[in-house]
């Protein structure tokens, strides 16, 4: 790429440009400037392959940047429209694409040994439940507690199936318990920024892809993680909003005793667990860490605090759902009216007014929150006269 920005691209923060590169390819390209930088976000098809590019004009340097990428991508088809939305993240609005998979962000992440990061995000329209992070110990009794839930109410929660490079115990299954796999395989995908956090935990890598949340919390389920403190923090400071619960055992000779008669141990395993406990018990007093602290000695009451607990975030936080969250519509055209609302043209010829003002989450997950009203059906709005 040369070094200088095309005349057509620059002092505009919204531009189209329809870009025809042979016969058999067809791309569509925006540029949008945020702060010193101008972010170039060119989708295109090649002998039936689409692609999305991102790449950056940085004004200061006058140098393009080609950034490291992140997250599920869009699928490119018919062209785009992008927007700066509070000078911190792109939506990008597909054309020709259903709504369930029209509306799309690009965030900037933290750099990596200096060299820049953007991350996609699918918008999802509708709010979901918190998911629900447990953490504690090895043998506090969380995946006992987690079952309970879980056989109680199998349509209200589901299991954020974590990764990890720790053999399979007797009776584990792969892809229920855990995705087991190696390390090479796991590095490489942590690397491609596959997973929202990842630790290593008694010598082994252990890590929540954020495919695992997504596809609990996108079939309406909450999700509910069972990480290590290490996770728990970074998903803390990630942009998924959790409620964080520790467990905590009555004393350290019940936890010993319990990892002992759990028997999925060899003895040198228990011990690092053991050591690793101690560690994990003085963590977790890190104010504003842990939302809740449950002490699971009579596992009846723990489960039934556990269960109040998530009920009253259910009172205190009632879940906006939009009746529209399933409309299956063919976004054919996109105008931008504000900042915050944009006007979709539908295939049927109607048109629907999307509004992000009230944005949860973000990248490397889904942006929810996402609202559309139906408007009029097309008349004189085809011709832009209609007002909003
Ligand atoms: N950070 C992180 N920790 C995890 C993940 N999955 C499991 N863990 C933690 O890894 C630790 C070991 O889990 P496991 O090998 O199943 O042993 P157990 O805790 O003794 O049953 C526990 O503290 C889990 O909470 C994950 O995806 N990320
Ligand atoms: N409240 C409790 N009282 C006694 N034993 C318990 C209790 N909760 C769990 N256990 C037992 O302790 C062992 C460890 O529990 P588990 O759920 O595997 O812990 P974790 O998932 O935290 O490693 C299991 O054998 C389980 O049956």
């Amino acid at each position: 790429m040369g070094e200088e920005v095309p005349e057509s691209m620059m002092n505009s923060s919204v531009e189209k440009l329809s870009v025809a590169y042979d016969s058999e390819s067809a791309g569509y390209r925006t540029s949008t400037n945020f702060g010193d930088k101008m972010y170039v976000v060119e989708g295109s098809e090649y002998r039936g392959k689409s692609s999305v590019n991102v790449t950056i004009f940085d004004h200061l340097t006058r140098s393009w940047i080609i950034p490291t990428v992140l997250g599920l991508k869009p699928v490119h088809v018919g062209g785009h429209s992008a927007v700066l939305l509070n000078n911190d993240r792109i939506s990008i609005v597909k054309k020709d694409s259903m709504l369930d998979d029209s509306i799309w962000f690009l965030e900037e992440q933290k750099k990596v040994l200096g060299s820049e990061v953007v991350a996609w995000s699918k918008g999802v329209i509708g709010n979901a439940p918190k998911p629900i992070v447990i953490s504690g110990p090895s043998g506090v009794g969380k995946g006992t507690l987690i079952s309970k839930l879980m056989k109680e109410f199998p349509t209200m929660y589901g299991f954020s199936v974590s990764h990890t490079t720790r053999a399979p115990r007797e009776r584990e299954l792969d892809g229920v318990h855990y995705h087991f796999t190696d390390r090479i395989s796991m590095e490489k995908d942590i690397r491609d920024g596959k997973f929202l956090e990842f630790a290593s935990v008694h010598e082994n890598l252990y890590g929540t892809s954020i495919e695992a949340v997504e596809v609990v919390t996108d079939s309406g389920k909450r999700c509910i993680l069972d990480i290590d403190v290490q996770g728990a923090r970074s998903v803390r400071a990630s942009s998924l909003d959790a409620i964080f619960v520790f467990i905590c055992p009555p004393s350290f000779e019940e936890l010993e005793k319990r990892l002992r008669a759990r028997a999925t141990e060899a003895e040198e395993q228990i011990q690092k667990r053991l050591r690793n406990a101690r560690a994990e018990l003085d963590e977790a007093k890190s104010p504003g860490l842990f939302d809740h602290v449950l002490v699971n000695d009579e596992l009846e009451l723990c489960y039934d605090n556990l269960k109040k607990l998530i009920a009253s975030d259910e009172i205190a936080n009632p879940l906006h759902r939009s009746t529209m969250k399933n409309l299956k519509v063919l976004v054919s055209d996109v105008e931008v009216k504000t900042d915050k609302t944009f006007l979709l043209h539908c295939d049927d010829n109607d048109q629907l007014l999307l509004d992000i003002s009230y944005l949860k989450g973000g990248a490397p997950g889904r942006t929810r929150g996402l609202d559309v009203y139906p408007i009029e059906p097309l008349g004189d709005a085809v011709n832009g006269s209609t007002q909003l």
